[in-house]
């Protein structure tokens, strides 16, 4: 049974969907900020090994069992870019606006527009755990030719997801984690956690 966790991640977006996505759990959720972690290398190029990383990371420094997040904008007309890169596309510091800036020249004149989000998420129950918890999402959609909303975070106002006729940035929180790859993962992780008997 998780009594206690860290979630490994400074990304503040993230941390606000996880507020709700995580209260099914019933367990304590401290974000490492507050637990003064500082940010872990992401120096992988898959999702799922920056994640297991930061799980790793966060729960050596904390002794506490911790789920980390790794996820990203894959396009399909950028070869799957900016990707595992998603974070810093335009380079450091991390900024959203010049990611989305970034974004739109990099697919001036390009078409499809079409793509997707991935989440994985990763839990460890100790930082040497050899079975570490781990499911995925994928929500996919078009990049928008502008930018439309103020809501989420990353990416969302030029990401229109398929079957919606506003981008993500106009959708309210609960319907983002209703159908997004961070809820999709999240609800298969919860599903694993109850086959295991830890939730
Ligand atoms: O590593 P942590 O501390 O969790 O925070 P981060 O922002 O660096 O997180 P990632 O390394 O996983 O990079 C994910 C990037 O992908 C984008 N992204 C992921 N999920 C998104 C979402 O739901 N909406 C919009 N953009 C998203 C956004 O640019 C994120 O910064
Ligand atoms: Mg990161």
């Amino acid at each position: 049974m998780l009594k206690k966790l860290v979630l490994a991640s400074n990304n503040a977006g993230k941390l606000r969907e996880f507020s709700a996505l995580l209260a099914p759990l019933g367990c304590q959720v401290i974000a490492q900020g507050e637990l003064n972690v500082p940010e872990a290398e992401e120096p992988f190029h898959t999702f799922v090994e920056n994640a297991l990383a930061k799980a790793r990371h966060a729960s050596r420094l904390t002794g506490l069992p911790a789920l980390a997040d790794d996820s990203g904008l894959c396009v399909d007309a950028l070869g799957g870019a900016p990707g595992v890169l998603s974070a810093r596309f335009a380079g450091e510091p991390k900024s959203d606006a010049r990611n989305n800036a970034a974004l739109l020249a990099a697919l001036d004149g390009k078409t499809p527009r079409s793509g997707h989000y991935y989440c994985v998420l990763v839990l460890v129950r100790h930082a040497d755990d050899p079975q570490p918890i781990i499911a995925d999402g994928v929500w996919r959609g078009q990049v928008l030719s502008a930018a439309q909303g103020d809501g989420g975070f990353g990416y969302d106002p030029l990401f229109q997801a398929q079957g919606e006729s506003v981008s993500v940035a106009e959708m309210d929180a609960a319907a983002k984690n209703a159908v997004s790859h961070r809820g999709q993962a999240m609800r298969a992780l919860a599903a694993k956690l109850a086959e295991l008997g830890q939730a």
